[in-house]
């Protein structure tokens, strides 16, 4: 069987040739370049992913302790160093493991959808949403960037149904590197799993967004790092520190050939952490670890896993849970929904104004009017923001969910 496969292909590259050739080879010389350039492109990947593989292997094979810090630190680096010119395309320009799919951001979040072939990611799309996603019981069913609409409280979310992805995405295997991009540009990530899988799949899928700089639930360090033009270093830190200190970071700069900068240090951050920052392109993203079909699980199975932190369990063909998901989801955008007012009317509560958490009366009154801002006298806010109700407040006021505003003019 695989024969006949194999000798009908070299039947069709003969073909091909032969094609190529009685056609007199006029493009000979840029075929051979062109396909030299490939060929070249692939070692030089190809060369990267050894030197990766290496790297990672001294790394699990070196002893952790003080003595050893120093070169764990410099091999760390490399290791970042090597990884970053794996997702960026030779020759610079576009950063990030390239282009997402093409699908245009819609209402007031996006959440993307991100497991393996078959966990039922689909499925929940046709769930929560109005559209339809092929769902089938065979693997990569899906082929592209499938949005729907949740409605949920006032609010519409975007909810993206992607490929599923394997092992090896982020280095280019099937649409991962597409998934991982669109991913990105998602305010908060599902990480669709299997329960009957076991927790494999997560740990092998945070791999591979870990491998492209994305960091799942975890903040920013908080760390101050500025390059400088001349005056060697300056390591200082507010806290005590157990796993940083001058030398480690000396040495990782170095791999940068960063000699001149200004470090300060804010809170007890590891080499990764540093390293994070030195890179500067890394996505902190919420994340939701969503354990589908947990109809096929015992009870004990069950507690097992849901008792872990940002986990949800649900079933999407027994419709189990999902009323949970998306409290959690609702949870984790942290949207705040505001309400506007006008004088001697009451609030206008059917229709809020979806704001991101932390956001000012000045970003409520650009989503109102353009002029509003230069036209702005003062609010009075009624809500758990102020400490009176109502109280009159300025433009940097932050508003909280459920707040109502009315802006006077001058
Ligand atoms: N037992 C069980 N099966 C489910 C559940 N949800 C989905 N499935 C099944 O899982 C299979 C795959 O579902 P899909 O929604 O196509 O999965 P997907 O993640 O979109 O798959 P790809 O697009 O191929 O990556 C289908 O046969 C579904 O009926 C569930 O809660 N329990
Ligand atoms: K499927
Ligand atoms: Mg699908």
């Amino acid at each position: 069987m695989s024969k006949s496969v194999s000798s009908c292909m070299e039947l069709e590259a003969e073909k091909e040739y032969a094609s190529v050739r009685s056609s007199g080879f006029p493009e000979q010389h840029t075929w051979k370049m062109s396909f030299t350039a490939v060929v070249n492109f692939f070692e030089s990947k190809m060369g990267i992913l050894e030197k990766i593989k290496d790297i990672e292997a001294e790394i699990s094979r070196t002893q952790k302790n003080k003595a050893t810090e120093y070169h764990l630190g410099l091999l760390k680096a490399k290791l970042a160093r090597y990884r970053s010119q794996l997702i960026e395309p030779a020759g610079g320009g576009k950063k990030g493991g390239g282009d997402g799919f093409e699908v245009t951001k819609y209402g007031d979040a996006r959440v993307a959808m991100i497991g393996f072939p078959s966990v039922g990611k689909s499925t929940l799309l046709t769930r929560l949403t109005e559209s339809e996603s092929v769902v089938a019981a065979y693997e990569f069913t899906t082929l592209t960037c499938v949005p729907g609409t949740i409605k949920y409280k006032g609010a519409k979310i975007q909810l993206l149904d992607l490929p599923g992805i394997i092992e090896g995405a982020s280095e280019g295997k099937g649409r991962g590197r597409q998934v991982i991009a669109t991913g990105r540009t998602a305010d908060l990530i599902l990480m669709m799993l299997d329960a009957t899988k076991g927790e494999v799949q997560k740990r092998l899928l945070t791999e591979e967004l870990e491998s492209v700089g994305i960091r799942l639930n975890k903040e920013k360090p908080n760390i101050y790092f500025k390059v400088k033009s001349g005056g060697g270093l300056s390591f200082n830190s507010t806290v005590p520190l157990r796993h940083l200190n001058e030398r480690v970071v000396r040495s990782v700069l170095h791999e940068y050939k960063i000699f001149n900068a200004e470090v300060l240090v804010r809170e007890d951050c590891t080499v990764d952490d540093f390293i994070d920052v030195v890179e500067g392109n890394r996505s902190y993203l919420p994340c939701l670890y969503v354990y589908n079909k947990i109809d096929q699980l015992s009870l004990e199975e069950l507690e097992q896993i849901a008792d872990q932190p940002h986990t949800v369990v649900v079933s999407c063909n027994a419709d189990l849970n999902l009323d949970m998901l998306l409290r959690m989801i609702w949870k984790y955008l942290a949207l705040v929904r505001v309400y506007t007012k006008r004088r001697g009317r009451p609030p206008d509560f059917g229709d809020a104004i979806v704001l991101r958490k932390g956001s000012s009366v000045e970003t409520v009154c650009r989503m109102i009017h353009k002029e509003l801002v230069s036209q702005f006298k003062s609010a009075l806010v009624w809500g758990t923001s102020t400490k009176h109700t109502p109280q009159k407040v300025g433009l940097a006021h932050n508003l909280e969910d459920e707040d109502v505003v009315m802006i006077a003019k001058k």
